[in-house]
């Protein structure tokens, strides 16, 4: 709740100033290596390459009769799939009997299926064509090939693909782990907001832009204003939870966690702050809507009161200005969201997007456009515009209050429109696509 403006006023930096830099406050992740079940939505830290050749050996790819030279065939043998490969070469006129994926014999030219094969009495005849039906080693993917770039999203067909290549573990890029913090009094994550209250619009959007950017959101706790339930959040971490919207309806739209921290029943303990964070605790905490000056934004004089250091307080942009970027002495990072949600799309995608994007080395798309309509450029800040994509460039959504989502949600981007703008392509930013 910003009401009133206290504490100095500091300077913003620019919007790409600020990407920059929420970049550069990372070190990219180690890479880690995980079971192969595990590696499922990640992404691939190296490329997958092929350990073994597809086929491993020329094996049959029909059931029938491998044969050598010009028919008839005499049956010498039988050879199924996971049995003993024939022994010795074929010679020409034998044949043996063989399941698809058996290996074929040396000496033998091609597979007869039964379909087309006349068998009686030992004896096989049929329309034998030199190579049919033969898979040769490699064929499918020869050893040692690349078949997936690193950086690719491991999916389920991935997962059976390396597999089939001999892996049992998959390298990885880390997922970073995101705590999300509502503040308000008047928020209330479930139901029809009452007279003075609003719904939290933040924390739903949040898990799947994290998701989006490559990282994982550890759970979404709803905090009352005041600087105690902050610090305490801030110190403490977070036990793991569900989404704050899973817990069972209460009273005023109020989750039993918040509830209770409301009442100040149960403060986590204030962890000191001594160079490691606190056990479980994600890498990444956001804070919504207390990044503002008011009475009830606490978060400067808690981070003030932990000795963070402040790296970016205000972003030259529209919406988003009030947002903030800080690092716990214990290494963590803290990002600041404004309360007004489209605000705190902007700012998101602002610090918290370039942040994960570099934690997970994965980069965003670059996409420049024309961009029609009626824009009207701010004079010092850079605007951020919800926009569709047309033939002819971008069109604005409309919509684009700092209050409301509307605007976002019909975009297909946001263009980028710099202070002074005078109708030039502008930088789209992809927005988080559904899944
Ligand atoms: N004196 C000044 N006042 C304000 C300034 C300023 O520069 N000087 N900046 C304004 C801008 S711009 C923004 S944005 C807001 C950001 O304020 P806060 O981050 O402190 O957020 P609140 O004041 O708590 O809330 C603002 C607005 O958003 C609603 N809200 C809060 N949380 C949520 C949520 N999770 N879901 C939906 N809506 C939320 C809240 O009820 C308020 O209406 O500050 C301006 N003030
Ligand atoms: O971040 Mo505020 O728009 O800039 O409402």
């Amino acid at each position: 709740m910003a009401v009133a403006w206290h504490g100095p006023v500091v300077e913003a930096i620019s919007w790409p100033a600020a990407r920059a830099l929420a970049a550069a406050a990372v070190c990219p992740g180690k890479p880690g290596t995980v079971p192969l079940r595990q590696a499922l939505g990640r992404r691939l830290a190296g490329p997958l390459t092929a350990l073994v050749a597809v086929p491993g050996t020329d094996v049959s790819a029909m059931d029938g009769y491998a044969v050598a030279g010009p028919g008839p065939w005499r049956v010498v043998a039988r050879v199924l799939a996971g049995g003993a490969a024939h022994d010795r070469p074929l010679r020409a006129g034998e044949a043996v009997e063989i399941a698809t994926g058996a290996p074929v014999p040396p000496g033998a030219g091609s597979v007869l299926p039964y379909e087309r094969a006349d068998a009686t009495g030992g004896q096989v005849r049929g329309p034998a064509e030199e190579g049919r039906h033969i898979r040769r080693r490699g064929e499918d993917v020869p050893e040692g090939a690349v078949v997936l770039a690193e950086g690719a999203v491991v999916t389920p067909v991935a997962l059976g693909l390396a597999a089939a290549l001999g892996h049992d573990e998959l390298p990885v890029r880390p997922r970073p782990r995101v705590a999300v913090l509502v503040t308000g009094d008047e928020v209330v994550d479930r139901g029809l907001p009452g007279p003075g209250r609003v719904r939290d619009a933040i924390g739903p959007f949040l898990p799947g832009l994290v998701e989006w950017a490559g990282g994982r959101v550890t759970g979404v706790h709803h905090l009352p204003d005041g600087p105690g339930p902050l610090r305490a959040a801030l110190t403490g971490g977070w036990r793991e939870a569900a989404p704050a919207w899973q817990h069972a309806p209460e009273e005023g739209g109020r989750s039993p966690e918040r509830a209770a921290l409301a009442d100040g029943r149960s403060h986590e303990p204030a962890a000191v702050m001594d160079g490691r964070p606190p056990e479980g605790a994600a890498e990444i905490v956001v804070v919504c809507g207390a990044s503002s000056r008011g009475p009830a934004d606490h978060l400067r004089a808690v981070l003030d009161g932990l000795a963070a250091d402040v790296l970016v307080d205000g972003v030259a942009v529209r919406p988003g200005y009030p947002q903030l970027l800080a690092r716990l002495r214990d290494g963590r990072l803290v990002v600041g969201l404004p309360g007004n949600p489209f605000a705190a799309l902007a700012a998101a995608l602002t610090l918290l997007a370039p942040i994960l994007r570099e934690l997970t080395g994965t980069p965003a798309a670059v996409e420049t456009s024309p961009l029609h309509g009626v824009v009207r450029p701010h004079p010092r800040d850079t605007r951020l515009v919800p926009v569709l994509r047309s033939e002819v460039g971008a069109i604005p959504a409309g919509h684009d209050r700092p209050g409301s989502l509307w605007g976002a949600a019909l975009a297909g981007a946001l263009a980028v429109v710099p202070p002074g703008w005078a109708g030039e392509r502008v930088e789209l930013i992809e927005l988080p696509p559904g899944v």
